[in-house]
């Protein structure tokens, strides 16, 4: 179990039968829809002051834990979801934080135009800029446990990933990436790594719980229309590209 100081409700658990549509295999699951892959505990606070702040501010802090292993040919991953546009026009961004293990961040675009995977250690810090929808694969051999931060103002859009059969490629448990054949064209997937970004206080090494009273700090949340160029800069392009292999 992970360190946690503050109350903690029941999971929300996302099994293998809620993982229908978006799976390599699509036919995984079926003699196993119960199978429990992650597991979310979702609104999180230390305190009631903590609990109050966040609320008001409309604001939410979560704990997820995805147990290492594959879902047949590939390695074990979230479901995958976009965030609708704000009041602005923006779409809402989030804040994670890898707390242990490894998390291998599957960003898109909704049309693939551009999909990036952002490899993230223990104390790192990862921005999803608005506009990617993301999915969040454990390729490690040990529990991924994982922290975010997220405006209550919206629910996830999980409709497209399940329309496309899951993201533009899947990583598959050999470490390989296979293209997604619902999607058109070749996908290449642009490695990047997260990059501290000080207009939104975050660092690695820095628990993203510590901008919790931080009004400043996690504005970007709900109003990210004012910072579209500290998204611009929240991501490094490692200079490592990879097409993904048509399937066999
Ligand atoms: O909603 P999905 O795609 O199953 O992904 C789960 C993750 O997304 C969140 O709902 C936040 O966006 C977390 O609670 C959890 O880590």
């Amino acid at each position: 179990m992970f360190h946690w100081n503050g109350p903690l409700p029941e999971p929300h658990i996302r099994t293998l039968a809620d993982m229908k549509g978006v799976l390599a295999a699509p036919d995984i699951g079926a003699d196993d829809p119960d199978r429990p892959l992650y597991f979310m505990y979702r609104d999180l606070a230390l305190n009631e002051e903590d609990r109050l702040w966040l609320s008001a501010r409309s604001l939410r802090y979560d704990m997820t834990v995805i147990p290492p292993g594959v879902i047949g040919p590939e390695f074990v991953k979230t479901k995958g979801h976009y965030h609708p546009e704000n009041p602005a026009g923006v779409r809402y961004p989030e804040v994670y934080e890898v707390i242990e293990g490894e998390a291998h961040f599957l960003l898109q675009r909704p049309d693939a135009s551009d999909v990036v995977l952002v490899k993230a250690g223990a104390g790192d810090v990862v921005v999803i800029p608005p506009g990617f929808g993301h999915v969040t694969i454990n390729p490690g051999n040990v529990d991924l446990v994982m922290a975010n931060l997220v405006s209550t103002a919206f629910s996830s859009d999980y409709a497209p990933y399940a329309a496309m059969g899951g993201a533009a490629c899947y990583e598959m448990a050999d470490g390989t990436f296979v293209k997604n054949p619902r999607y058109p064209g070749t996908a290449t997937v642009r490695m990047a790594a997260p990059l501290p970004v000080p207009a939104f206080c975050t660092a690695p090494g820095t628990p993203i719980y510590g901008l919790v009273g931080r009004e400043r700090c996690l504005s970007f949340l709900n109003r990210p229309e004012e910072y579209i160029e500290a998204f611009n800069a929240c991501l490094r392009d490692v200079g490592e590209n990879c097409v993904c292999a048509p399937r066999p």
